[in-house]
């Protein structure tokens, strides 16, 4: 529990320091005051009654100076903790995308385990900081005016102090298991808030807007909604009601003893033992230390709660890269010999099927190679390989002969472009589409029409309303115009060519992967686009993946992946006159069935000899 505490306390220090104090200032005047104002009341009160009436100005200036300080302060604390939660909102914030950023592979992002978590750190982190501190500062506070209090009634009569202390000890108590137990609520709602603001979203997001409707979803997905949120509301009721006992219980308490405490204290006053300026200040520090205990009471439950659900965050952040880091210093050379995949297995989970069973296989430099093969064969989870946001499961792919483990990662991404078969649109400029492919080149406006014009979208996107600086949604516009049409949606294919120049910006780029890039091209276009890429490519090291074979056949080397193996490979005219699945699919599709795709059913491959594995694990998966 320290842990948590002290991060949280160096978060709120390194997000503003002059903040921070200023807070502590608040904190002991602010707990001064009360006291302060008893006395105060005290000695006027005497005054009044007292035979010889002394001069009673500076006590009752004194009093509503108090006075007024009492009315400012909380304002003022409101406003410091404000500005406090702000800045420490931007610093939490940065260190947790810094820290999500920092993951170079994919697994914890499918993680559902670590999905909720994210979720709750993002909730919790920017606000735990400001809570522990003001649940610190705020118990301080209740401390300070507790002592101030305390004396005053061991002076007026010790014994009130043992039933007041009793009640505090046993609300102290209850107010830590209730924020034990809040806290472990808001972790188990943590998955059914996802869930339910998934399917908000579905509700509302511009990309689900069409199935949503032709199908009529509207309905399945709300009452799905309202379910997951029904559930959380009851969760959140029974917190509510278990609060509203203990709290209830505690007020009750605190108030038998003040009603206790007042009935001595006028009968002290009638029989002469007590002034009535005592008896006001008793009453004053009975209410003063029943509040202070249920400020340091509440204090130090809210402070537990956050510092219990301050630890998601400080899981994420601290959490270890889920790829092992290199530790070769950065710096890697161009390809010159090619990149070998050696006896490569993966499996997405340890429970899971092998998706590549041994694959080997190398990618020559300056060549074309393609990758082909039915739904599934594990084309895509290969060029996830070869880009490392998975380490395979046994076996190496070596670049240059040094294991991908051993190259920093950054530095193998710097030289890889790739269209992945789900590429991205971003809401953003044609541009900035363009241009994230690499981002030193962002704002080189002529690298970025270079790219536009290898990949054929050029004159598509400089007749847009703004050209290339046209937002490519209809969601945002670009904020430097007020004007929401400005936005404009490309078709499928035309978004598939700027995810071709996206890849294509990185021209100094070693391998250039290419998955499906032309799925969504008319003939012609996939005809253009394939003859600029081949004119691209020439020279280049390059892996096309696609299904229709007309594609790769200039390639200089054809894979045929199935089942997770290498089940062919050789040239176009090679394989054909092999005569082998490769020459029966490609005559197929060239023989005017092209509606019959590889991707129509596997059952087409099943002709591919099983792959012959050395690994016995192979047999029982
Ligand atoms: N992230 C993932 N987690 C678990 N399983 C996955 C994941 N991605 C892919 N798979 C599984 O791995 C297998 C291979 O998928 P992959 O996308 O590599 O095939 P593919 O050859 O590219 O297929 P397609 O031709 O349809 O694009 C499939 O059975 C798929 O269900």
């Amino acid at each position: 529990m320290m842990r948590p505490a002290a991060a949280a306390l160096e978060l709120a220090w390194a997000s503003g320091r002059t903040r921070l104090l200023i807070r502590v200032a608040l904190t002991i005047v602010g707990s001064a005051v009360p006291v302060a104002m008893a006395w105060l009341m005290k000695a006027v009160l005497d005054g009044l009654t007292a035979p010889d009436r002394p001069s009673l100005v500076l006590p009752a200036l004194l009093l509503a100076a108090a006075g007024m300080a009492a009315a400012f302060l909380p304002q003022a604390v409101q406003y410091v903790e404000s500005e406090l939660q702000r800045a420490v909102d931007l610093t939490a914030r940065k260190r947790l995308y810094a820290a999500v950023a920092r993951m170079p592979g994919l697994r914890r992002f499918e993680d559902p385990r670590f999905q909720d978590r994210l979720a709750l750190a993002a909730e919790t982190g920017p606000t735990g900081p400001s809570e522990v501190v003001s649940g610190g500062l705020g118990g301080a506070q209740g401390l300070l005016m507790l002592g101030g209090f305390f004396v005053t009634l061991a002076v007026l009569n010790p014994w009130m102090l043992v039933p007041v202390v009793l009640a505090g000890a046993v609300s102290m108590h209850g107010q830590i298991r209730l924020s034990h137990y809040r806290a472990r609520v808001l972790g188990e709602l943590g998955h059914a808030t996802r869930r339910e603001q998934f399917y908000a979203q579905l509700l509302t997001s511009p990309s689900a807007a069409k199935e949503v409707r032709l199908y009529g979803l509207s309905d399945l997905f709300g009452t799905r909604m309202l379910r997951e949120l029904r559930w959380i509301n009851r969760r959140r009721r029974t917190m509510d009601r278990r609060e509203l006992i203990v709290q209830g219980l505690h007020g009750l308490a605190g108030a038998c003893v003040a009603g206790g405490g007042l009935v001595w204290a006028v009968d002290a006053a009638r029989s002469g033992r007590l002034t009535v300026g005592d008896v006001s200040m008793f009453i004053a520090a009975v209410s003063g230390v029943q509040n202070g205990l249920a400020v340091v009471a509440g204090s130090a439950g809210r402070m537990h709660e956050a510092m219990l659900t301050f630890g998601h965050y400080l899981h994420v952040v601290g959490a270890e890269p889920d790829l092992p880091e290199s530790s070769r210093a950065s710096g890697l050379e161009p390809l010159r010999e090619g990149i070998e995949l050696r006896d490569v297995w993966f499996r997405y989970g340890d429970g899971l099927p092998w998706v590549l069973r041994g694959v080997t296989l190398t990618i020559p430099v300056g060549r074309a190679t393609a990758l082909v093969g039915p739904n599934g064969a594990g084309k895509s989870t290969l060029v996830k390989l070869l880009c490392r946001f998975y380490d395979p499961t046994r076996g190496t792919i070596l670049w240059d002969g040094v294991d991908l483990r051993d190259i920093p990662v950054a530095d193998l991404r710097a030289r890889i472009g790739t269209v992945f078969q789900d590429y991205m649109s971003y809401e953003l400029s044609a541009a900035d589409n363009i241009g994230v492919g690499r981002r030193e080149a962002m704002d080189d406006r002529d690298r970025v029409e270079a790219a536009a014009r290898r990949a054929g979208c050029h004159g598509t996107l400089a007749e847009l309303p703004r050209g290339y600086d046209t937002m490519l949604s209809r969601a945002f516009d670009s904020g430097e115009h007020d004007d929401p049409d400005t936005g404009v949606l490309l078709s499928g294919g035309q978004w598939q060519r700027v995810a071709i120049a996206r890849a294509l910006l990185r021209d100094d780029a070693d391998l250039l992967i290419l998955d499906e890039p032309s799925s969504g091209l008319d003939a012609e276009a996939e005809h253009e686009v394939h003859t600029r890429l081949r004119e691209h490519r020439a020279g280049r090291t390059s892996l096309l993946i696609s299904h229709r074979l007309s594609t790769v056949r200039e390639a200089d080397s054809i894979v045929v992946l199935s089942g997770g193996a290498v089940a062919e490979r050789g040239t176009h005219d090679g394989l054909l006159a092999a005569g082998g699945v490769y020459a029966r699919l490609f005559t197929l599709q060239a023989s005017g069935y092209q509606q019959v795709s590889l991707t129509a059913s596997s059952s087409d491959w099943k002709a591919v000899p099983a792959p012959r594995s050395a690994d016995p694990a192979a047999a029982s998966d």
